[in-house]
């Protein structure tokens, strides 16, 4: 009987909330907006977008979905295709807005570039990038050779996970770039309480309580915070310039007018996302490269065949230039052709309308979430004909505009582009040159869809052995 009367409470209780979240949905939905459903009262179709994405991605979800959904408690509005992707490129501070992460927040800081926004994004933005173009980028060549030969050398002759070793290649290689470290028992620590804030904060619920891997990240980023402290109070101390992302943080400057000077709490969150940008997608790329490679014979011999030419053009003594980097033309459209396939930077780009947004006829209203949703373009028929295949020769003929963002667009492009390319082209370079692999475990594509980036699940085990002289 009183089970029979608590259900009653429960019933009663839930048809009172749907039909108060009816009303309320009602009103909130403004003439023009996109059609669609909003699924559960609450949580709207939250359950069965984190199962698509669990199961085979968000590009299946989104499929099989209209425009308007209801997902992590706020309406949202899928878009997708070209005049999506031109709307993130062209729209400036406008109309689109990152939203604000709490997670994101604890984990690297309010001053992070992923969550300031507009006037302070800018001024952050202008301040980090004189490092990480092209030309800047140069000086990094030789470190990443060395980076590349060194790591190369622990594989010989052994059975590796791909992704595990490339991570500390990846993690190495920025913490060069950035900070100038070399690989030592104290930047693995570094890597370690990164590899705590990095997984347990993201895969975790916010709940700061002691013993929660939520708090342990949080402990992590404490530690990561003194450190760098450490490395600022030294560089203070000594005075010696070591002419490195870090270094030109620290110059006091002002340009065209607009103070570019950073607060020490600006330079550390912003080292600490960068690490965070820059290591696991890299490596999962470099990661994937490998893999398809190794499953496509042909390709992978254009490549050899390139990277052979290069190497000849080099001469015995000859180091690796910026020149030989950006002519290496078959090795770039490989890692474009990887990039497409895994979706590796982020399935879609995430944002909030600060205004009304008039797309394709519909009025997305302000506030609402936006998903640009990329892996359904990344794998569109009409612009990539057997979308599922590795063919980076597909490359060579001119893409329509706006179809191919593998890193993003407009003001929050990645600031990490150039130096991830160079990167990429420098390690396969060295790997290609002087070492052969094969797969150890064959047919095994499933990837892990939970984390904030889509990885290979089985960690692409491989046997590699030199190439003898
Ligand atoms: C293959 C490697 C990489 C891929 C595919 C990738 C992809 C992306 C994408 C798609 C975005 C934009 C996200 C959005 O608009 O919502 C982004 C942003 C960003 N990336 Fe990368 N990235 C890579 C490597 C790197 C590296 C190596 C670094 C740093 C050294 C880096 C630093 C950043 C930063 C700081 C942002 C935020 C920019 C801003 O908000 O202004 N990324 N990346």
């Amino acid at each position: 009987m009183d089970n029979l009367f608590v259900g009653q409470v429960i019933g009663a209780g839930l048809v009172l909330c749907s039909l108060l979240w009816l009303v309320v949905a009602r009103v909130r939905i403004p003439e023009g907006a996109p059609p669609g459903s909003f699924g559960w009262p609450l949580l709207g179709e939250t359950l069965d977008y984190l199962s698509w994405r669990c199961k085979g991605g968000s590009a299946a979800f989104f499929n099989d979905r209209r425009k308007r959904t209801h997902i992590l408690f706020s309406p949202t509005v899928v878009i997708l295709g070209a005049d999506a992707h031109k709307l993130l490129q062209n729209d400036g501070y406008k109309s689109l807005t990152f939203g604000h992460s709490q997670t994101l927040q604890d984990l690297f800081g309010e001053k992070s570039l992923i969550l300031t926004e507009a006037d302070q994004h800018k001024r952050i933005r202008k301040a980090i990038m004189g490092p990480m173009n092209w030309k800047s980028l140069k000086s990094q060549i030789p470190t990443l050779k060395e980076l590349s030969i060194e790591t190369l050398k622990t594989w010989e002759g052994k059975e590796v996970s791909a992704m595990k070793e490339l991570a500390k290649f990846t993690f190495y290689s920025i913490l060069g770039l950035l900070l100038s470290l070399k690989p030592s028992p104290y930047t693995e620590t570094l890597r370690q309480n990164f590899d705590i804030l990095a997984k347990d904060g993201t895969n975790s619920l916010q709940l700061k309580i002691p013993g929660t891997k939520y708090s342990r990240a949080l402990q992590a980023r404490k530690r990561l915070v003194d450190g760098i402290k450490l490395v600022l109070d030294d560089r203070r101390k000594n005075g010696k310039p070591s002419e490195d992302f870090l270094d030109h943080l620290m110059q006091p400057r002002e340009v065209s007018g607009s103070d570019l000077h950073l607060s020490d709490e600006e330079i550390i969150d912003n080292i600490l996302f960068f690490i965070f940008a820059g290591y696991e997608t890299t490596s999962t790329a470099l990661a994937r490269i490998i893999q398809l490679l190794a499953d496509h014979p042909h390709e992978l011999n254009l490549v050899k065949a390139e990277q052979k030419g290069v190497l000849q053009e080099l001469g015995d003594e000859g180091c690796l230039t910026w020149e030989k980097l950006k002519g290496m033309h078959y090795t770039s459209m490989v890692i474009n052709e990887a990039l497409r396939l895994s979706h590796l930077g982020t399935d879609v780009f995430l944002r909030t309308s600060k205004q009304d947004i008039v797309f394709h006829g519909y009025t997305i209203p302000k506030g609402w979430n936006i998903m640009i949703d990329k892996a359904t373009t990344d794998i569109n028929p009409e612009i990539f004909k057997e979308p599922m295949k590795f063919k980076p020769a597909r490359f060579q003929k001119k893409l329509p505009p706006y179809v191919f963002m593998p890193f993003g667009g407009g003001t929050r492009i990645c600031a990490g582009m150039e130096f991830a390319n160079l990167e990429m082209l420098v390690f396969i370079h060295t790997l290609i040159n002087n070492y052969s692999w094969r797969l150890i475990q064959k047919n095994n594509d499933k990837v892990d869809f939970t984390g904030v980036i889509q990885k290979p699940k089985n960690g692409i085990p491989i046997f590699v052995q030199r190439i003898s002289e």
